[in-house]
C-alpha cells in the first residue's frame, strides 16, 4: 500500500534568476543608470520592509558563472504576491536591461517524518519559524532542484514510510554535523514546477556546501535516490552595494 508522505507547508516561494544584458547596460548614460538602480532599490526596500513586518522573507544574491547574474529569492503568504512581485519586477525599468535566467516555484516544506507532537504543527512555534522561516542573508547562497528517484528497486514512492522515515534520519544526522555552518530551506514543488524539490542552502564559508553536499552523496537518501538539477551558487548583495555591482 502506497503510503504518501505528509508534509506541513509554509510560505510560497519565488526563486527568480536573471542575467545582466551588459552591452546595453553600460550604453545608458550615467544618471539613467543611476534612475534605473534607484527605483530596483526601493523594490528591495519594499522586500526588506516586509520581511521586518514578518509578512513574508527575501534573499538578493549575485550568481558565479553564466547560468545568472543575480538571484532573488522570495517567500509570501500566497501565490499571487509572488506574481505581483515577478510583475512588479519585469515592469521596472531593470527589467528591461536583464534577461530572464530561471525560476523555480514551491513552498516552504517540512516532512513529517521526525514530527512527534500532536494537533496542528502550525501552533507550535519552533515549527512556524522553519516554514515561516527569515532567510539568512549569510555571504553566499546555493540553490538547485532535486527529484527523488522512481527506478526499479529505487523507487522512493514505493518505500514503505518506516524506510523512508530511516533514511530522512540519516539524512538528517548528515546534516546536522554543518550546523552553525551550512542553514538549509527545502521548499516542495510538486505540482508547481519541474523537480520535486527546491534546496537553498546558506553558508558563511563557500566551500561548506561542497563538503555537505559531497558528504550527503554518500548517504543513502542522495546515494540511491537524488536526482539534480542545475546549481547555481552566489555571493549576497547586500543593499547598500547594489550600486557598486552596477557600476561599469
Ligand atoms: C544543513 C543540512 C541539512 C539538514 C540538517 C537537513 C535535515 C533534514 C531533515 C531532518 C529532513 C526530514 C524532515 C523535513 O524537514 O522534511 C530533511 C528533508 C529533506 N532534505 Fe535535508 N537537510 C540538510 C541539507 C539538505 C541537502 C543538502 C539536501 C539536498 C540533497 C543532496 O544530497 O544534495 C537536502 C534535501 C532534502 C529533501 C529533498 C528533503 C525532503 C525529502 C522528503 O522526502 O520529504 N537536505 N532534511
Amino acid at each position: 500500500m502506497p503510503e504518501p508522505a505528509e508534509t506541513i507547508d509554509g510560505w510560497y516561494c519565488l526563486h527568480d534568476l536573471r542575467s545582466i544584458d551588459w552591452t546595453s547596460w553600460k550604453r545608458l548614460p550615467q544618471d539613467e543608470r543611476q534612475q534605473i538602480l534607484d527605483e530596483f532599490v526601493s523594490m528591495v526596500e519594499e522586500w526588506i520592509d516586509n520581511e521586518q513586518k514578518e509578512e513574508g522573507s527575501y534573499a538578493l544574491y549575485s550568481i558565479v558563472g553564466q547560468k545568472a547574474d543575480l538571484m532573488f529569492m522570495l517567500l509570501r503568504p500566497t501565490m499571487e504576491e509572488l506574481e505581483q512581485i515577478e510583475k512588479a519586477y519585469n515592469q521596472s525599468r531593470l527589467a528591461e536591461y536583464t534577461i530572464p535566467a530561471y525560476s523555480y516555484i514551491s513552498v516552504v516544506e517540512l516532512g513529517k517524518y521526525m514530527f512527534r507532537g500532536e494537533g496542528d504543527p502550525l501552533e507550535d512555534p519552533s515549527i512556524r519559524e522553519r516554514v515561516f522561516p527569515i532567510l539568512p542573508k549569510w555571504e553566499h547562497i546555493c540553490f538547485y532542484p532535486m527529484d527523488k528517484k522512481r527506478e526499479g528497486e529505487d523507487n522512493w514512492y514505493m518505500m514503505p514510510a518506516k524506510d523512508r522515515g530511516q533514511l530522512m534520519y540519516g539524512h538528517g544526522m548528515v546534516g546536522r554535523k554543518y550546523a552553525g555552518y551550512v542553514k538549509q530551506v527545502i521548499t516542495g514543488s510538486v505540482g508547481f514546477d519541474d523537480w520535486e524539490w527546491g534546496v537553498t542552502l546558506f553558508a558563511h564559508d563557500v566551500l561548506q556546501f561542497k563538503k555537505l553536499i559531497y558528504e550527503m552523496r554518500f548517504d543513502e537518501a542522495s546515494a540511491r535516490f537524488a536526482e539534480f538539477g542545475p546549481f547555481y551558487v552566489g555571493n549576497v548583495l547586500e543593499k547598500d552595494k547594489i550600486a557598486g555591482y552596477f557600476q561599469v
